[in-house]
């Protein structure tokens, strides 16, 4: 897609902005200069005997670590830019590559399942050729509710998919697309006939929500509904499972191609979380499709007082990424990658041709078996998504990606692509941030460190920025902690330096973040921002220095999509919930005794 003539997108960088930010870089360097060289000549020889030596050292190195941050972060603003797209440049349909989008389910009660089937039914309307949409569930959590809320929708695509190419709905994620208000513009067809088109859709999407409830309500005759962690894998293509529906077969031709993946989980075998549910997706899919390209989602972004589209990063530092080397993988936003740069086809092909025909299933049973991995190029890190990191999203993306030289774009449209559920209650969010800091820094401890592993293979920006970002939970924590001794310090015959430093570098957060949002979201963020400092960054980071020295076990908590009435209304009128603090250290699994 790369090489199509003429470009598919063009990438601007936003001259004004980049020269105000390093106009102000170099402001701001030179007072922290002359701050710093206050502090050193302190003790060379501005020392009186009165001031006690200890405060100063404190805030001396307070005010060090404050700059080494700021330092970093200036990466993120050297070089920010923004993208023009052009789809209609797209080639025709034939030419179009194929495609595998991966979506990812562990717990049915944190994750319900139909949330996770109205993503499975988005990606399968996605307007693409369906011969060359490939759509792949991994079941972590190995549910029987899960495989029988595919074959359910599958069997609701089968009038979804229709509806929205016939009538151009843009929002393809039914619940979405039924709760959205009348006036929208999916809804302004004005004909009789799509009104009772919709209609009819609708009662068949609540038929088809309750039939999922009920199964998880009651379950099947003999089967389980919860989660297991002890079982053999199991891969369904649900097309080929559905004939006993009378389905015509050129019916099955316009819909796109449904597998259900639940790898197999043994209870001594490590599984390594999502990552590892995402190595046995590419290689159960390099056997059935193969597709060049992979699109990878989560399974679940409004009133959005806990801040969880982290529109500051997204909106704002992202696009300094995306001037170096590009983002990360990350899910949050969605990602799509070359499955080259994760996966060198020939661990898979190879098998892929010795198996013929039907013998695929077998063969993928294998794929995705514990044991597969061990002794081979995914086991040791060096194929597929990386194992060491609960955030394997940043991990692969700096070592797998950038660094072995492929750049990211970023592509934030106006319009949403993909909507998720926002987090609602402060525990979710406490939840999140701690797995995501741990994430990081286990990155920021290995022999990955971004800047003593980056500089080498990518540039030194690239890696400052990368440190910034995999070093931020543990820096801004020590940040504030730090920022509260310089405030104790604040009545000092350098108050003037001080203020210019903390006006200057303040000014600078807010004029970025007002170009992308509005005032109240601001509000929202730093207040966001403090909580998180003390608490989740502070928790994170400790379970990652105890995982180094073998204290802790690696965990992934996965966040909660399931809704809580009580919690939604205080949340929709903006109400922060705080639980109490030993709710938080148990979901967070930081609790010292047994
Ligand atoms: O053992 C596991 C644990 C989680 N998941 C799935 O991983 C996804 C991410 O989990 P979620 O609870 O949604 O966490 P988030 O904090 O929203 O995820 C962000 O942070 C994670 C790293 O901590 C990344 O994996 C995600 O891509 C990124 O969106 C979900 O689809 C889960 O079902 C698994 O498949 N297996
Ligand atoms: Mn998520």
């Amino acid at each position: 897609m790369e090489n199509s003539n003429p470009p598919l997108h063009l990438c601007h960088g936003n001259q004004l902005s980049n020269f105000i930010n390093r106009t102000h870089t170099l402001i701001h360097s030179i007072a922290l200069a002359l701050l710093l060289y206050y502090r050193a000549s302190f003790f060379f020889f501005l020392h009186d005997t009165k001031t006690p030596i200890l405060p100063w050292l404190l805030v001396f190195a307070a005010e060090l670590l404050l700059s080494f941050e700021w330092l970093l972060s200036q990466a993120y603003r050297w070089r920010a830019v923004s993208r023009s797209v052009f789809p209609e440049r797209l080639p025709e349909d034939d030419k179009l590559p194929a495609i595998d989008v991966f979506i990812c389910t562990t717990d049915p009660d944190k994750e319900p399942t139909v949330g996770v089937m109205n993503t499975v039914l988005s990606s399968m309307a996605i307007e693409y050729p369906p011969e060359k949409l490939h759509v792949y569930l991994s079941d972590d959590g190995g549910a029987d509710v899960t495989l029988n809320g595919m074959k359910e929708a599958w069997r609701f695509a089968k009038w979804w998919i229709p509806f929205c190419n016939s009538y151009k709905i843009k929002c393809r994620a039914p619940e979405a697309y039924f709760s959205a208000l009348e006036d929208e513009d999916d809804n302004d067809f004005g004909g009789l006939e799509f009104s009772q088109e919709r209609r009819n859709i609708k009662e068949k999407y609540e038929v088809f929500k309750e039939r999922v409830r009920e199964y998880g309500r009651h379950g099947g005759d003999t089967k389980t509904t919860s989660i297991r962690s002890d079982h053999s894998a199991v891969i369904q293509v649900i097309q080929a499972t559905f004939s006993e529906d009378g389905m015509e077969m050129n019916e099955a031709r316009n819909m796109p191609l449904l597998v259900y993946v639940s790898r197999e989980k043994r209870p001594s075998y490590p599984h390594h979380f999502k990552a590892g549910a995402l190595n046995a997706l590419l290689r159960v899919s390099g056997v059935i499709s193969n597709s060049p390209y992979i699109l990878g989602l989560d399974c679940d972004i409004n009133n959005d007082i806990y801040d969880s589209q982290l529109r500051s990063a997204y909106k704002v530092l992202w696009q300094g990424f995306d001037g170096l080397q590009g983002p990360c993988l990350s899910d949050n936003i969605l990602w799509v990658s070359p499955r080259s740069s994760l996966n060198p086809s020939s661990q898979i092909t190879s098998l892929a041709r010795s198996s013929g025909g039907n013998a695929f299933l077998a063969e993928t049973q294998l794929l995705a078996s514990c044991t597969y991995e061990n002794g081979t190029k995914w086991g040791k890190r060096q194929v597929g998504l990386l194992y060491g990191s609960v955030s394997e999203d940043y991990f692969t993306g700096f070592v797998s990606l950038h660094c072995k030289g492929w750049n990211s774009i970023l592509f934030d449209p106006p319009r949403p692509q993909f909507l998720g559920s926002g987090i609602t209650n402060l525990n979710d969010l406490l939840v999140q941030g701690t797995r995501w800091s741990s994430g990081l820094l286990d990155v920021a401890l290995s022999k990955f460190c971004p800047l003593i592993y980056g500089p080498f293979k990518t540039s030194l920006l690239e890696s400052m920025l990368l440190c910034r970002t995999c070093n931020f939970p543990t820096l801004l924590f020590l940040v504030t902690v730090g920022a509260l001794l310089l405030y104790l310090s604040w009545a000092n015959s350098m108050a003037f330096l001080y203020t210019r430093v903390i006006l200057l570098a303040l000014s600078s957060a807010f004029f970025l973040d007002l170009q992308a949002h509005h005032f109240r979201n601001l509000i929202y963020e730093q207040r966001i921002w403090m909580m998180k400092s003390i608490t989740s960054h502070l928790y994170g980071s400790v379970d990652a220095f105890m995982k180094k020295i073998g204290m802790r076990k690696a965990s992934f908590v996965p966040t909660n999509k399931a809704e809580d009435n009580e919690q939604m209304k205080r949340y929709k009128i903006g109400g922060l919930r705080f639980p109490n603090i030993s709710t938080v250290s148990h979901s967070t699994g930081l609790h010292w005794s047994s």
